[in-house]
Order: C-alpha cells, then sequence, then structure tokens
C-alpha cells in the first residue's frame, strides 16, 4: 500500500507545510504556554509577528495595540483587554469568532484545542461578505463577550464561571477536575482604611496574578465580591494544590498599590477535586467547607475538601 496516508510520512509534512506557506488562510499554532510556535506566512504578515520560540499570545497583542498593527484593538486598557479575551481563549474545544485587522480586512478566526494543550488558529478573509448584517453581527458578538465578563477585573463573571463549570463537569476529557473557591482575607479592612477606589485596584491586581498563576486552560472568573473561582480541568489534587502555593505565594509578594507601598495582602482557598456525578452545587459547597476551614486556620492557606 502506498505511504501516501502515513500522517507521520516526512515528504507528506512537508507537502503540507509548503501549503501552509501559500496559503492565504492565517494558520498559527500555539504551545500549551500560549507560545507562537509556527504561523505561516498569512498569519505573521497579518499579525506583524515572527515566531522566536518566546513570544506569547498576549505579547503579540501587547505589541499590536503599541504599533496599532495586526490585530485591531481599540481599548483604553490593554491589559484588561487581555484578560477579558484570556477568559474564553483556549477554555473549550473548538471556539470561532469574527476579528478585524489594523489594515482593514475582516477575518473569521477559529481556535482548536489539541489535546496536548496546543492551540491551532486558522482564519480566512471575510472582508468581501456582505457588509450590511457585518455591524449587528459584531453588536451580538460584542453584548455576548459582555454578558460573561465581569466588568472591574475583566475575569468572566458569576454566570460564565457557573456555566463553565456545569460545562467541565460533563466533559470526560477535562478529568481530573478540581476548582479552588478563592476568597481575598480581610478585604473590608482595605476598602475601609484606603478607599473603595484602593478596593478595587486590588481586585483587580487579584484577578491580574491569578491568571498569571494559572494554565491557560484554567477558567478564572470572580463570583463575586471578593470571592473568585479557578476551574482546574485534568488537574489531579496535587497539581491543583501546586497551583494555589504558587499563588498564595504571589499574592503575599505583592504590593498592589503603588501609592502604599507597603500594604500587602492575601487570599484564602477551598479546593475540592470533582468526584464523577457530582453537581456543581455539591462541588462549590465542598469547596466552600474548606475554604471556611482555611479562614478559621488563620486565613492565608488553602484547604483540601474531604
Ligand atoms: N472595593 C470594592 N469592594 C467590594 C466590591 N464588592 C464587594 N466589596 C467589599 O468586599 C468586602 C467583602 O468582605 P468579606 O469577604 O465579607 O470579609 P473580609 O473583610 O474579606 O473578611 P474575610 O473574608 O473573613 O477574610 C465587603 O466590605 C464589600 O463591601 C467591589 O466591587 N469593590
Amino acid at each position: 500500500m502506498s505511504d501516501i496516508h502515513d500522517p507521520h510520512d516526512p515528504a507528506l509534512t512537508a507537502q503540507l507545510m509548503a501549503c501552509h506557506d501559500d496559503s492565504p488562510l492565517l494558520t498559527a499554532l500555539f504551545d500549551e504556554h500560549d507560545v507562537l510556535r509556527y504561523a505561516n506566512p498569512a498569519f505573521q504578515a497579518a499579525y506583524d509577528v515572527e515566531p522566536d520560540g518566546q513570544l506569547n499570545w498576549a505579547a503579540i497583542m501587547r505589541h499590536n495595540h503599541v504599533t496599532r498593527r495586526g490585530a485591531m484593538i481599540e481599548t483604553q486598557d490593554i491589559e484588561a483587554w487581555i484578560a477579558s479575551v484570556l477568559s474564553r481563549r483556549g477554555k473549550t474545544a473548538f471556539r470561532a469568532f469574527e476579528a478585524d485587522l489594523s489594515d482593514g480586512r475582516w477575518i473569521w478566526m477559529t481556535e482548536t484545542l489539541q489535546k496536548q494543550g496546543w492551540l491551532l488558529c486558522v482564519a480566512s478573509d471575510i472582508t468581501a461578505l456582505r457588509q450590511d448584517s457585518r455591524a449587528l453581527r459584531q453588536a451580538h458578538a460584542r453584548a455576548l463577550a459582555a454578558a460573561q465578563t465581569d466588568v472591574l477585573t475583566a475575569l468572566g463573571n458569576r454566570r460564565h464561571g457557573l456555566l463553565m463549570l456545569d460545562q467541565a463537569l460533563l466533559d470526560v476529557d477535562h478529568w481530573p477536575l478540581c476548582v479552588a473557591l478563592i476568597d481575598l482575607d480581610d478585604f473590608k479592612q482595605i476598602n475601609d482604611q484606603l478607599g473603595h477606589a484602593a478596593g478595587d485596584a486590588a481586585l483587580i491586581h487579584f484577578a491580574r496574578q491569578l491568571q498569571a498563576t494559572s494554565r491557560r486552560e484554567d477558567g478564572c472568573s470572580r463570583l463575586g465580591g471578593d470571592e473568585f473561582l479557578l476551574i482546574l480541568p485534568t488537574a489531579g489534587q496535587p497539581q491543583a494544590e501546586a497551583i494555589i502555593q504558587r499563588l498564595i505565594e504571589r499574592v503575599n509578594q505583592a504590593r498592589p498599590l503603588p501609592e502604599h507601598p507597603q500594604m500587602g495582602y492575601s487570599c484564602s482557598v477551598g479546593l475540592a477535586q470533582a468526584q464523577w456525578g457530582e453537581s456543581s452545587e455539591v462541588l462549590l459547597s465542598r469547596a466552600d467547607a474548606a475554604l471556611y476551614r482555611a479562614k478559621q486556620a488563620g486565613r492565608n492557606r488553602y484547604a483540601v475538601a474531604d
């Protein structure tokens, strides 16, 4: 039999790469740390980027924002914009959306999550499609994103977090699955002593630490007030504990308010590993009981649910 169907055939691989090189489709591959590992010439030209084995997606977006090339990003706060997109990027097996490029093109981007955590991005130029329904579609996409986003921190909001949890509990590919309920310690004091705006700044700061510490596939959301939910797919208890430990240490070292360089803060965490068939309500109530124990034990620590 001919080996033309052998996916490991080097000749076939070379042919496939040549196709990508010549293709008008924008194709890129990001690894599990969201570092760009491959981009075909169409993608490189569109996003003004060259893979160097270090550049991650967020850095590409910051560069695009500053230079006004590549992705069209209309925001006053690029970090909030990045946080908001990261709360959706790479969280589901497949996602597709429209996006504008600064050169005036309009693309249909698809993101396909590979089993090992790499993200395949393929986009086609849809500028020529009918413009009349475009505004409506964009408004719809914006409304959908807003409905999922916490206004203050730009993380997923409560509704989005709970929806992601329900989906994760049903997806066998996400198991083992852990969740962490996180609550800032004595947060009321920050508000009382330094004012509500300082409290807001601390909440935003914490949201950034949470995203920076977690993996791309993890779901970060703000449930309300100073309480956050971290969904950890494909993480057993030891891995989840390591991530939470890193988060607690990172927060301990942080000084969130430049105008109050002495002020630190901390958080407490209730960690629970999901059991097959368990509802999100029961899982969260176990995590909540663990969080309560962490608070009782002196705060600035995590406790694991029974
Ligand atoms: N600045 C600010 N404060 C908020 C916001 N939402 C809720 N809060 C405040 O967050 C505080 C939450 O306090 P609690 O979690 O009950 O208690 P705590 O002081 O953190 O103490 P422990 O949780 O027991 O460690 C309350 O004072 C709320 O008013 C917000 O969006 N911005």
